[in-house]
């Protein structure tokens, strides 16, 4: 679920007072995402998304992911922008939390991704990397190598917890890739954290690319390596789909492209990244009671992946 702070019809009437954007007409609290309290807003002249951020978004942060919806969109990108008010301003407080009212864009999201589909989201990743070649803004990535290795630290043992020798399989992974993480690829601003759920789909074709509020600076290809770890497997991890992995690739060069030096660096970034997600699915499973509204995601279904980016072949990964 992902309503934390309910939203009156008194409230929302008033925010829209502010913006030429209609009337309230509904507004209906929507389940995914476990981030943000997102909420469907139909007005007497259009539909909108309505996002309070809970806190896990740092408020300073915004100006960063706003600028960067806007830069993409004005290049054509199927990127949510976040509407400005009539005085110009796009960070309002509704329900005493930070809030923008953002573009809705048609399209849901895909769970079992076919190999045509995961095309469209590779060429839609290089597209994105397209479009930010001249994105200057810089955001650190707190969730890169010192990041999760900062995240395994405060874990420490009660990792165990989570999956017994879970604690032993992180400290050889990180021991693994503090040797091995690539210090001289290209840096741009990446997505980081373009899994299936943040991608909307018409068919085969990408309407929509969302949630940006992950997006940092950091090695471009380990986008890639992420977008791999997410839409190339079954959810949990458990069934590994080469069709998808070569029509992932062949899609971001129609759009991108890698050099020689990125490709090669793929299985280690893919390694790193699957480490990011099972800590911060890990982080969660600890610090989340099991009552909670949320649904704890499987960090088990990122250590499967860390298995498989250590034992498969490159040429099985990630097949010409
Ligand atoms: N601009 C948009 N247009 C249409 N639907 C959207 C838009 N933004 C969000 N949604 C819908 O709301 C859902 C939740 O949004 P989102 O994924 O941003 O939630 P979250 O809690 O911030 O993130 P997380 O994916 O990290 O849990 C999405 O799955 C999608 O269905
Ligand atoms: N996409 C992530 C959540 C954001 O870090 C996951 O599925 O674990």
């Amino acid at each position: 679920m992902a309503v934390f702070t309910p939203v009156s019809a008194e409230e929302l009437a008033l925010l829209l007072a502010r913006y030429d954007a209609g009337t309230l007409v509904s507004a209906k609290g929507i389940a995914e995402g476990v981030e943000n309290s997102n909420f469907l807003v139909d007005t007497t002249t259009g539909r909108y998304i309505l996002t309070l951020y809970e806190g896990r978004v740092d408020v300073a942060d915004l100006p960063f992911f706003l600028t960067l919806l806007d830069h993409l969109a004005d290049r054509g990108l199927p990127v949510p922008r976040a509407i400005r008010d009539r005085a110009g301003v796009q960070v309002q407080t509704v329900a005493g939390r930070p809030a923008c009212l953002i573009e809705y864009l048609t399209g849901v999201s895909v769970t079992h991704p076919t190999a045509a589909q995961t095309r469209s989201a590779g060429a839609a990743l290089g597209s994105l990397h397209a479009g930010l070649r001249d994105f200057a803004p810089r955001r650190p990535n707190a969730l890169g190598i010192t990041g999760w290795n900062a995240l395994a630290d405060r874990c420490g043992p009660d990792l165990d917890r989570v999956a017994p020798g879970l604690a032993a399989r992180v400290a050889d992974e990180r021991a693994y890739l503090d040797a091995h993480w690539p210090h001289d690829l290209p840096v741009s601003v990446i997505h980081a954290d373009l899994f299936p759920d943040n991608v909307l789909m018409l068919g085969d074709a990408v309407t929509g690319i969302i949630d940006f509020y992950f997006a940092c600076a950091d090695i471009r290809v380990l986008d890639v390596a992420i977008t791999h770890a997410s839409w190339c497997f079954d959810a949990d991890g458990s069934t590994f789909h080469p069709d998808r992995a070569a029509a992932l690739l062949a899609g971001y060069a129609e759009t991108f492209g890698l050099s020689d030096a990125e490709r090669a660096a793929l299985p280690v970034l893919a390694r790193g990244a699957s480490l990011r997600f099972a800590l911060t699915r890990a982080w969660d499973w600890l610090n989340t009671p099991a009552d909670a509204l949320v649904t704890r995601k499987d960090p088990a279904a990122f250590v499967r992946r860390m298995d498989a980016y250590r034992d498969r072949p490159m040429k099985e990964l990630f097949p010409l």
